[in-house]
């Protein structure tokens, strides 16, 4: 059973907290970087905490070398993987290759992805499903742009984002995926969605899984959010009933800042 938050909520939801490094730090860095939270955290820190970090594709021997050899409880993960398995697509890393290399995530579906590569709704079920194939547990990211957000429409673009990405899913499969909630323009602007906000998305999310699965599953799935987490924002959005974790971008590059996202809980709401 998971501790409880600082409000007191009680989920059985263990937190998940990513580190999304993006286009950042070569393989040399991230030694030196996972090194440095690795020393930072320690063990009670990972029995309330799941800790991810999601380095670039040619860093992942680096970080799986260090994690390794010193059986540090980090864990890791890709930031995007091909919905292919094998063959002639120059360029693309099969869930497999991932799954080999130590990974037990992949992001998938992140906003940079839509919009900087094209990837719609069917893309992202796909890749999801080669992350599930390997055994590996995708992080799905769903998220409005401020446009949809100003109209007014936000929680029913979510819903269509996850409608999507999991479609013939099965429940099983479902169970071990992780939903992250980022809103477009929250990311990488300083500008932190309130808890309010983040809470009525995720929530909204929940409810979406409990009408498509049955059998409590919504109640396992965890849902993170994402956009401008900080060590001093954090410990108020997951006070918040259905947000279980967070996926960082710019504060998982600073070992001190992410190093206090995972110790959110002494510090106050
Ligand atoms: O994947 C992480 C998100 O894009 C958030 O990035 P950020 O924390 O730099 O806003």
């Amino acid at each position: 059973m998971a501790p409880a938050t600082p409000s007191g909520k009680q989920t059985g939801r263990k937190p998940l907290m990513a580190g999304n490094w993006k286009m950042n730090k070569n393989h040399l860095d991230a030694i030196l970087l996972v090194q440095k939270m690795a020393f930072a955290l320690k063990e009670p820190d990972f029995e309330a905490v799941d800790v991810v970090v999601c380095p670039p594709f040619t860093d992942l021997r680096s970080v799986q070398t260090v994690i390794e050899a010193d059986r540090y409880a980090i864990q890791y993960g890709a930031q995007d993987v091909s919905q292919h398995a094998s063959g002639a697509y120059t360029g693309e890393i099969a869930a497999s290759m991932l799954a080999k290399l130590g990974c037990s995530y992949a992001i998938v579906g992140h906003s940079e992805r839509r919009e900087y590569h094209g990837e719609d709704d069917a893309l992202v079920n796909a890749k999801a499903k080669a992350v599930l194939g390997a055994e590996m547990n995708p992080i799905i990211c769903v998220g409005e742009g401020l446009e949809v957000r100003k109209a007014g429409a936000h929680v029913a673009h979510v819903l269509a984002q996850i409608d999507g990405a999991l479609e013939k899913i099965p429940a099983d499969q479902v169970r071990r995926s992780v939903i992250a909630y980022e809103p477009v323009w929250a990311i990488g602007t300083g500008e932190v969605a309130t808890p309010q906000d983040a809470q009525e998305v995720c929530a909204a999310v929940r409810t979406r899984l409990a009408e498509l699965y049955d059998g409590g599953l919504a109640d396992q799935v965890r849902i993170l959010y994402g956009g401008s987490v900080k060590g001093d924002n954090i410990a108020k959005l997951m006070a918040q009933d259905d947000v279980d974790g967070a996926l960082v971008g710019g504060a998982s590059l600073d070992p001190g800042e992410f190093v206090k996202i995972c110790r959110y809980r002494e510090f106050p709401a």
